[in-house]
């Protein structure tokens, strides 16, 4: 047995070039899923373990499932075995996920902050409060975007005294270098999302509470694409400086899914965990 090596520790080759793995979707009628416990550095376990779970062939998940985005029983383990151990290393430092609009940022950090037994903040919903509950898209629509960017530094000030804590951050928040200097005293996460992904998932769901891309008439995917297009090109570099990156593109490689949209918010939170652990070794933090 051997590790495939590369992005994610969530994947093994067995014998013959036949890979098993942490996959959600069954497109087979049985599946394999093998879990290296040397991997997770589980203290009282040496050995690989074996996790077999058996699917149905017309099931789109594993039989064993629980939570929500239909993450199965063994992706919750493994992201609360994860979350335990990676806690212990981080000394109640705050992590901070940085990343384009819809790229998962609220989500995954929603799951992350349960598996460290941290609190979970998102900043915008911190500005929200800060203006007496007048939404982003209204603080937008009466101060402009500068308005907003000066309450959304005040909101990360605040929230880099708090220990503890997973922090969404707002999608523009890594533009200005003052916000760095609040997020470098955590860990930086950037969930790097294509934009196709992200331009699917936002014509899904509507702009209405994401004023940079709103519009007003159209073909709602295109629209959203070029859009985000123009604020990637200026932000690329920007989220380029986070301690710590996941790439959803490798990870669904990693886990054989065609679509970066079919990997769950919890495969993304242990993916999480892995490359701030990286981080953390790399760098003798
Ligand atoms: N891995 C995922 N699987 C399915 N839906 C997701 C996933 N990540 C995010 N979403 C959905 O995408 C939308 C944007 O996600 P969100 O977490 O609000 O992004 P952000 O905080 O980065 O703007 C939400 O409707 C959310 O439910
Ligand atoms: O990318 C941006 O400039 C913004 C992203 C939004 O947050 P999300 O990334 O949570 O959607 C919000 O802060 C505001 O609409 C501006």
């Amino acid at each position: 047995m051997e590790s495939m090596g590369g992005g994610s520790a969530l994947q093994f080759r067995v014998g013959q070039p036949k890979l098993f793995g942490f996959n959600h979707k069954c497109k087979k009628e049985h599946s394999l899923q093998l879990i290296d416990l040397n991997d997770l550095k589980l203290k009282t376990h040496t050995n690989f373990k074996l996790v077999l779970s058996h699917c149905h062939k017309d099931s789109q998940t594993p039989i064993l499932q629980s939570g929500n985005f239909g993450a199965s029983f063994d992706e919750n383990w493994l992201l609360k075995t994860k979350g335990k151990e990676v806690a212990s290393c981080l000394n109640g430092r705050n992590i901070y996920l940085v990343g384009m609009m819809g790229s998962g940022k609220t989500t995954v950090g929603k799951i992350l902050s349960e598996s460290l037994s941290y609190s979970f903040n998102d900043s915008d919903d911190y500005v929200e409060q800060a203006m007496g509950g007048t939404s982003v898209a209204q603080i937008f629509k009466q101060g402009g975007e500068s308005f907003f960017r000066e309450y959304e530094t005040e909101a990360l000030q605040k929230l880099s005294m708090m220990p503890r804590q997973v922090v969404a951050t707002g999608g523009g928040a890594v533009i200005r270098s003052i916000n760095w200097r609040y997020m470098r005293q955590g860990i930086t996460v950037f969930l790097d999302v294509p934009l196709d992904a992200l331009a699917r998932r936002i014509a899904a769901v509507g702009t209405d509470t994401r004023p940079l891309l709103h519009f007003d008439s159209g073909d709602a995917y295109t629209k959203a694409f070029m859009r985000l297009l123009t604020l990637s090109k200026k932000r690329s570099e920007a989220y380029a400086n986070a301690d710590a990156t996941v790439s959803l593109l490798t990870l669904a490689a990693c886990l054989q899914l065609e679509d970066v949209l079919d990997i769950t918010p919890t495969a993304i939170a242990t993916e999480v965990l892995v490359q701030i652990e990286k981080y953390l070794r790399d760098n003798n933090r």
